[in-house]
């Protein structure tokens, strides 16, 4: 159902910080204000944008075809698309300071600080007019899953998630072709160790909250999206 989250989008932002996000800055207490590059500034009252919204997560290793899936569901839904991959790889092209931390997190296939990703996200959401998202590559770990929680003080509605054996993603990531630095056979290893160790444990979190969609991401792009459109199509008659 489009249950709709009513995520209050709290600009106070006063996520707990890990003790990774704090060794790349002090995040404590700040405020997340709109606007790029990204920034912070201890100030309060920064007027939220209160979001009565439907979100969904959509996992799934690397090159397993969240992003071209999520590409259909835009078009057919009118979701909003926000991949985390390409907010951080936008980051990194600003003046922002964090640039070559995640720069660097992105080439050895680690997970960037959850206080930087969330805000990029929260960023996005709440300068969109729609209120229907489409998350993709996020949460990427337990660590990115609980922040995002406690800051939204919401859950998704559901959860796409794209199972595809690691040939497959392997054999699609060398093959996707769009310059991307971690599209090396070194760093996919890598990735896909990470996916393993931290993505499934979100994975089998929402299973066991009863939010997970499966979807075998075996076969042609369109094959997959008649699994997908059922999912989205349920959810929009309920609204209805
Ligand atoms: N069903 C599919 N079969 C074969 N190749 C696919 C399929 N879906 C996507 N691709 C290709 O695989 C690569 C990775 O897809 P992408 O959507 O970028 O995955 P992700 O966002 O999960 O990393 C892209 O080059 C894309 O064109
Ligand atoms: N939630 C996220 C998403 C991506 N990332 C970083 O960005 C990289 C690329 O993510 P992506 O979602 O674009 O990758 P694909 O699954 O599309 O191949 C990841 O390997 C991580 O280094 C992250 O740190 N945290």
């Amino acid at each position: 159902m489009w249950k709709r989250a009513t995520a209050t989008l709290k600009s106070s932002l006063s996520l707990h910080i890990t003790k990774e996000a704090s060794k790349h800055n002090a995040f404590h207490s700040h405020r997340f204000i709109s606007g790029s590059p990204l920034h912070f500034q201890e100030m309060d009252g920064i007027c939220p944008k209160h979001v009565d919204s439907v979100i969904t997560f959509v996992l799934g290793g690397p090159g397993s075809g969240k992003g071209t899936q999520c590409a259909r569901i835009v078009e057919t839904f009118g979701f909003k698309h926000l991949s985390a991959g390409d907010l951080l790889r936008k980051e990194v092209e600003s003046a922002s300071e964090y640039g070559t931390m995640i720069l660097d997190t992105i080439r050895e296939g680690r997970i960037v600080p959850s206080a930087v990703t969330v805000k990029l996200i929260l960023r996005e959401m709440e300068s969109s007019d729609n209120h229907k998202f489409l998350i993709d590559g996020f949460p990427r770990s337990e660590e990115n899953r609980i922040a995002f929680e406690r800051i939204t003080g919401s859950e998704p509605d559901f959860v796409l998630f794209f199972d595809c054996p690691e040939e497959e993603m392997v054999k699609r990531v060398l093959s996707r072709n769009q310059g991307r630095i971690d599209d090396n056979i070194d760093t996919i290893k890598k990735r896909l160790k990470v996916f393993e160790a931290l993505n499934l444990p979100v994975v089998d979190h929402y299973e066991r909250r009863g939010k997970l969609h499966r979807i075998n991401a075996v076969g042609t792009e369109d094959e997959i999206f008649e699994q997908v459109r059922p999912v989205f199509a349920a959810c929009e008659l309920t609204a209805a």
